[in-house]
């Protein structure tokens, strides 16, 4: 990933990088032509020194030119400044074949000076030659150039606080306000970001916050689009879920109507054979489990056939019907009823053992006994065979037995309630500690 890096810098280095390489090119022009320049004036100051010299030796005769007189001369012309830094000293031949004079300003070698300079005099082939020394030239150039150097830096250092200073100072004050402006920026309902009134008149300025502007307008227009959008699919939502739950609803309604027909039979409302069969092949495994009693009492209406003879087929459902609910008022939770069949029902009593069994279906007998149906005043018995599950017993044999039992009864001269007998007398019923409370009073 990129190093993060500021704008206000990066800019500066690169203002102050160009500043620099323009500086330093005009710097170098200015210090050549004043190179130029120093160079010029010391050949002027040389070319002064050398007429004054040469004025003075032609004032004389080459035969009285001698050392003293070039000395005397030399010194006149040192102390009146007019040989300037650079000449050294000189040597002063009056004619080829004469032996030359030098005159030393001080002491030097050949390695003091840096070039000498021949001027041949008017009169006849006498020469004079200056001894020249560059360093007082390098030295104030090299003066020049630290002057020149120093002045550079000091520029850029100045010019980098100066610029930093304004450049952070305009980017903080043109962006802090526009920044304050978006932080505070009301989206559902906004006014367009103003900036800061001075800096409207920069071009790039106002550009930037026209595009703001425009962003902003744009967020504002799809955010409204999309809470419109948002709210039109809410409400079908809506619906649609209002719709789903009232199916939903009819449906589960549906299917209970369904769990109730498919269970239950459609003219007494008691459980019919198919619900029986399931419940008696559950109850007969978890007795068997559980070790607990479980009781089986098959019931017919006694002579039911007269019923249907005297008053009708219509009103011998009627009976039917309200015998069925007269068993199941009276076994509440219990038991089970169901229609077996006809005028033949099953109650199914689970925790009961035979002779809580009996006391039920006494109370059962009774009860029906008692009863009165119609408004013809029906009266009508009833005959129960009583079969307790018995261990390792099948519940097609307590069936077996319960119906034997039934039979019993009926042969027997019906109303009355017979107990089943064990297959073989090995067989024990299944008892198990029994709640009492179970028993009906
Ligand atoms: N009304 C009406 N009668 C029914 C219904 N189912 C069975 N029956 C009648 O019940 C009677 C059963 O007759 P039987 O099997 O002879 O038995 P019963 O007359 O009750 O005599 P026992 O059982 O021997 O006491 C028949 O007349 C059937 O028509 C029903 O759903 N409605």
């Amino acid at each position: 990933m990129n190093k993060q890096q500021s704008i206000v810098s990066f800019a500066l280095y690169k203002m102050l990088g160009c500043y620099f390489i323009t500086a330093v090119f005009f710097s170098g022009i200015m210090l050549a032509t004043s190179y130029q320049d120093l160079k010029k004036s010391q050949n002027q100051a040389i070319d002064r020194a050398a007429s004054f010299l040469m004025e003075g030796v032609q004032s004389y005769s080459d035969a009285d030119v001698n050392k003293n007189i070039l000395t005397t001369l030399f010194t006149k012309a040192l102390n009146s400044g007019i040989l300037g830094d650079s000449v050294l000293g000189f040597e002063y031949q009056p004619s080829p074949n004469s032996s030359s004079v030098l005159v030393r300003h001080q002491d030097f070698s050949s390695a003091d000076y840096t070039r000498s300079v021949l001027i041949l005099a008017d009169r006849g082939q006498s020469q004079l030659v200056l001894y020249i020394s560059d360093l007082a030239l390098r030295t104030a150039f090299y003066n020049r150039l630290f002057i020149y150097l120093s002045v550079l830096f000091l520029q850029v250092a100045l010019l980098w606080l100066l610029l930093r200073h304004l450049v952070v100072k305009l980017v903080q004050s043109s962006m802090g306000n526009i920044m304050f402006e978006l932080d505070n920026l009301n989206l559902s309902n906004p006014s367009p970001l103003q900036g800061d009134s001075r800096l409207s008149r920069f071009i790039e300025y106002q550009k930037l916050l026209d595009g703001i502007n425009r962003m902003v307008s744009s967020l504002v227009f799809s955010r409204r689009e999309l809470a419109e959008l948002n709210q039109g699919l809410e409400s079908r939502i809506r619906e649609k879920t209002t719709s789903l739950e009232d199916k939903n609803d009819a449906l589960l309604q549906l299917n209970q109507k369904l769990s109730t027909l498919a269970n239950t039979d459609s003219l007494t409302q008691v459980y019919n054979r198919t619900r029986f069969d399931l419940l008696f092949r559950e109850h007969v495994d978890i007795a068997h489990k559980r070790q607990m009693p479980l009781t089986l009492l098959l019931v017919d209406l006694d002579d039911f056939k007269l019923v249907n003879d005297k008053f009708g087929h219509q009103v011998g459902d009627h009976v039917l019907k309200h015998a069925a609910q007269l068993l199941s008022k009276i076994l509440a939770d219990d038991g089970v009823v169901a229609r077996w069949g006809g005028e033949e029902f099953a109650v199914l009593l689970p925790y009961f053992d035979s002779l809580m069994a009996q006391k039920v279906a006494e109370k059962l007998r009774l009860a029906m006994q008692n009863a009165e149906f119609e408004e013809q005043h029906i009266r009508i018995t009833m005959s129960i065979g009583v079969a307790q599950l018995l261990a390792e017993e099948s519940g097609e044999q307590l069936l077996k037995r319960a119906d034997a039992a039934l039979y019993g009864a009926k042969d027997n001269g019906r109303n009355r309630v017979i107990m089943a007998v064990n297959a073989t007398q090995e067989q024990l019923p299944l008892s198990g500690i029994v709640d009492k409370e179970k028993g009906l009073s």
